[in-house]
């Protein structure tokens, strides 16, 4: 079968907008781009779809437990940058920066025009602006801080099917950027680079986008480039090991904790630049497609029964004997039930980079997955999707980082202070 078969669900897109399109317009409380932490807030109450007005004016609040950008729901648009510092720059100059740093993202996710602004971003709100900020495990010794180096920070494994490119890999700092506007993410992206001159250089960069709130008439969890539904299954702020499973645990919480004090409230983040076949995929038929991640691509159920947010039943068997949920599917690879509980906050953002010498699109998914140790998240689980899952015929990993996130600043408190100065 070909391409073809997916024809019905362009018919069925059209009539799925106009089913719903009657539902009320009461607006919500934050901009709902689908994706975990909207999908678990929808689940809460049936939302309406975003009032246009309401996306500038979403404010995602700086101060807290924890940095922005890890729990707030995904953005239409994301900037992902790594710097290295340069030499002659140490921990005194690293802490300006972030001083710098944190001044200015507090300004704008507050929606103020900085001082020397570019004025790039003039005439907008805060439209859900968010600016997290990362340290990779170089960033210790150029600094000196090789005491405060979290075991958590060992290199990821090396996996067989990896294609890593090494500039494009790691980084002294890390800087997530997300908004749902791409302006507002993008002067962002200027700001952070500028104040970065004569302390850091830039290492590599990556853009990245989502939906665009209100662009499904209710929230809905996000597509990814192969048009799945991506984002069902992720842990759930409402459920009881979601901080555990997310963040490093706060002072004295949990004795024996190997994170080190300075990343209380804090969480690890692995950013893998994962390019999508999509020409190969695209050729493959629905039930083909299906089959690889385990779920039906119209509506995300699994394909043992249900609706979306139904629970896989990764017992089930059809007719013929065979599994529901195939052998190596990707569901059925990654479930926390096949993995001794393994389970990260997966919010990535996906990017098209134009097209390769063959001509096929230089595009996939910039994966993010947050956990409170990637050892006990992501590592088993991709050690597993490495043996083959029937997804990794149709993907490359070809950038990789991991990054110590700290947690968010109190007010009066720059990101890392407890590190840089404790
Ligand atoms: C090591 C972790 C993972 C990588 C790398 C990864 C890549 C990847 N995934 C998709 C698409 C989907 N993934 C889905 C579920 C899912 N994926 C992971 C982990 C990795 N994925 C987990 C832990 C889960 C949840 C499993 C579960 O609990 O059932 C899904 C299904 C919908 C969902 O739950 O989100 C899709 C679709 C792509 C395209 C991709 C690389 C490009
Ligand atoms: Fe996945």
């Amino acid at each position: 079968m070909t391409q073809h078969d997916n024809e019905p669900q362009r018919v069925s897109r059209r009539r799925l907008v106009s089913q719903v399109g009657a539902v009320g317009a009461t607006g919500i409380a934050h901009g709902a781009t689908g994706g975990a932490v909207a999908q678990a807030t929808a689940q809460q109450a049936p939302k309406a779809p975003t009032p246009l007005t309401s996306v500038g004016s979403t404010r995602v609040p700086f101060h807290g437990t924890h940095q922005a950008g890890i729990t707030t729901p995904v953005q239409a648009f994301g900037h992902l940058i790594a710097f290295d510092l340069v030499s002659g720059a140490g921990r005194k100059q690293a802490a300006a920066l972030l001083r710098r740093w944190s001044t200015t993202a507090r300004e704008l996710m507050e929606g103020e025009s900085p001082a020397r602004n570019t004025g790039i971003a003039l005439d907008a709100g805060p439209c859900s602006l968010t600016v997290t900020f990362g340290f990779g495990r170089s960033f210790f010794a150029r600094t000196k801080l090789g005491k405060q180096l979290p075991t958590e920070l060992a290199p990821l494994p090396d996996f067989s099917n990896d294609a890593l490119e090494k500039g494009r890999s790691e980084g002294d700092l890390w800087v997530q950027i997300g908004a749902d506007d791409g302006l507002v993410a993008f002067d962002a992206l200027r700001e952070v680079q500028r104040q970065a001159e004569g302390t850091a250089r830039v290492r590599w960069q990556m853009n990245g986008f989502n939906r665009t709130p209100g662009a499904t008439p209710r929230p809905m969890t996000t597509r990814n480039l192969m048009g799945q539904i991506d984002g069902t299954r992720n842990p759930k702020p409402s459920e009881a090991d979601f901080a555990e499973r997310v963040f490093v645990p706060g002072s004295g919480a949990k004795p024996g904790a190997a994170s080190p004090e300075w990343m209380a409230g804090g969480s690890y983040a692995v950013v893998r630049r994962i390019r999508m076949l999509l020409d190969d995929w695209d050729e493959r038929s629905l039930t083909e497609q299906e089959k690889v991640i385990g779920r039906r691509k119209s509506d995300g159920a699994p394909l043992s029964g249900g609706s979306e947010k139904t629970e896989p039943d990764l017992e089930k068997r059809g007719p013929d004997g065979s599994p529901a949920i195939a052998a190596d599917a990707h569901v059925r690879v990654t479930a926390p039930e096949t993995n001794g509980g393994a389970a990260m906050l997966r919010r990535p953002f996906s990017y098209h980079d134009g097209f390769r010498d063959d001509g096929a699109p230089d595009a996939g998914l910039l994966f993010i997955a947050w956990q409170a140790d990637p050892q006990r998240g992501f590592v088993p689980v991709q050690r597993k999707l490495d043996r083959g899952d029937a997804l990794s015929r149709f993907i490359r990993h070809e950038a990789s980082g991991l990054f110590a996130v700290p947690g968010g600043p109190a007010k009066g408190e720059y990101v890392g202070q407890r590190l840089l100065e404790g």
